[in-house]
């Protein structure tokens, strides 16, 4: 018999209530022996919410009044009998009656168990618990659309579809060599390799959605830079709609990288605040250079930003000349104070990029900024609502890995290989997908994923 497991299942702290969470074949007998209500609690209907008290049987003690809700498997969470237990939020009672419930005979939950369950006992499968955590630790509103979509099912659906569509090519490859006298049609070469055409540019269409997807679930990485004094600080500032960024007139007061999360339109971004990629004899401003180096080159877009009052310096080459090759957009600050040569000059230097001027001060020029960020991503447009987006590392690496055996496979065709040798690469292939929905996976990936989980999930 599988443990029954108990967990405190809200966040640690203080809040208004606190649910607790059995799961398991005794969590009903435990109910029944610290529950007291108007109604027994082996006579409570099942998926019904109940008023009582949690009674210690060994003290008489009271522990708390509670909400408890039945659920009996398998339509539960788990698809195991499950109780939950609705206190008032204090972390000593929840802890309390934790421990009651651990005497009673449950173990305390590993992170991520209750889900693991759910998984194993076939309720969701692997790519939509791993949604469950992407859907908990979600940042912005298109990130948990996105994870919501998965835990849905789509992406699983559409690779259950075609990793079966590859195990029917394998069976009927395998019955054609093994029983050739048998009077089923024969299968060719030529139709594996039509059958595995469509297949190969279905996954790679879903292999191109990372980008997007990452995008989505880590946000879009922007890392502004520029010398000294030239506005960094007030753009993020700007941008971001807070304060978080300090900003003063004495040159090199960003010493560090701050970094904000913003939401344009449901677009997240990170915006980095940099002190400016130059030289400097300063030990902590070097650090602080160093790091500005490193987040450009990770970056999705760099922002250059240039005082439009003092124009182009030799500084600003400098550093434009560690960000021209990336993606960029220079922008021409402190409109309101430049003289016409200046900009005109700056225009000049700059009339291969993409320049945008503006003034923090009065706000002109900042809603080009937004249209430019929003632009990069999807060209505008993002449509979350019923696309398949790939936003795990660990799917898009198995993805990619689908990829090379079905091209291992189309090339095996195209050198003369027998279809007992394609039938490898095609069985590794439909491996690779069974990694993504959990088909095919191991123990080891498995507590990989659920540890990542916090405790009561
Ligand atoms: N109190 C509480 N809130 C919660 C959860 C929970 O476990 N407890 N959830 C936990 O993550 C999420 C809700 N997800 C759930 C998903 C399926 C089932 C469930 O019982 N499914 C059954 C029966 C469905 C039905 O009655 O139609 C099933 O699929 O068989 C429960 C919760 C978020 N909120
Ligand atoms: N007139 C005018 N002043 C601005 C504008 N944008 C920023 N400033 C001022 O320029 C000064 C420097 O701004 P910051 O945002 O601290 O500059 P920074 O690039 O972050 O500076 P460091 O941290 O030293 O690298 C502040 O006094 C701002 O108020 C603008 O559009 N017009
Ligand atoms: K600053």
């Amino acid at each position: 018999m599988e443990d029954t497991i108990a967990a405190i299942s809200t966040p640690p702290g203080t809040g208004g209530i606190g649910i607790i969470r059995i799961s398991g074949e005794k969590s009903f007998k435990i109910a029944s022996r610290i529950f007291k209500g108007a109604v027994e609690f082996e006579n409570i209907k099942t998926h019904t919410i109940n008023y009582g008290k949690i009674i210690d049987p060994s003290s008489h003690e009271t522990l708390d009044e509670v909400l408890v809700s039945k659920m009996k498997r398998p339509a539960s969470f788990t698809k195991e009998d499950v109780v939950e237990i609705n206190c008032h939020g204090g972390i000593i009672v929840l802890r309390k009656i934790l421990g009651l419930i651990v005497k009673e005979g449950a173990r305390i939950a590993e992170p991520g168990e209750f889900t693991k369950r759910a998984f194993l006992n076939g309720r969701i499968d692997l790519s939509q618990a791993e949604a469950v955590i992407d859907l908990i630790n979600s940042k912005t509103d298109a990130g948990s659309k996105a994870a919501l979509n998965q835990l849905e099912g789509k992406l699983s659906k559409k690779l259950k579809e075609v990793r079966e569509k590859l195990i029917e090519l394998i069976a009927h490859i395998e019955v054609t060599v093994d029983y050739p006298e048998h009077d089923i049609e024969e299968i060719t070469g030529d139709m594996v390799y039509e059958s595995l055409k469509p297949i190969k540019s279905l996954i790679y269409n879903i292999s191109e959605t990372f980008e997007n997807g990452r995008m989505i679930r880590e946000g879009l990485n922007v890392v502004i830079v520029g010398r000294p004094n030239v506005g960094k600080s007030s753009l993020l500032n700007e941008l971001s709609g807070k304060n978080k960024a300090i900003v003063t007139d004495i040159p090199g007061t960003t010493r560090d990288i701050i970094e904000e999360y913003i939401n344009i339109k449901g677009i997240p971004i990170k915006l980095i605040d940099t002190a400016g990629i130059r030289e400097t004899e300063d030990v902590v401003e070097r650090i602080g250079v160093e790091r500005a180096k490193k987040a450009v080159n990770e970056s999705d877009l760099t922002i250059m930003m240039i005082d439009g009052e003092a124009g182009i310096i030799s500084e600003d080459i400098e550093i434009f000349n560690e960000v021209r090759n990336k993606r960029n957009i220079v922008i021409l600050n402190k409109i309101d104070i430049s003289s016409n040569d200046k900009i005109k000059e700056i225009e000049n230097y700059f009339k291969d990029y993409n320049l945008i001027k503006i003034s923090i001060k009065t706000g002109s020029g900042i809603e080009k900024i937004e249209e430019e960020l929003t632009g990069l991503f999807n060209k505008g447009s993002l449509r979350l609502n019923d696309e398949i987006l790939l936003t795990n590392i660990r799917h898009k690496n198995m993805i990619d890995k689908c990829m090379v055996s079905i091209d291992n496979a189309l090339s095996a065709y195209d050198g003369g290989m027998p279809l007992d040798m394609i039938t490898i690469d095609i069985k590794d292939a439909a491996y690779y997908l069974g990694q993504i929905t959990g088909e095919s996976v191991n123990e080891q990936v498995l507590n990989e994923i659920f540890k990542r989980f916090c405790i009561g999930k």
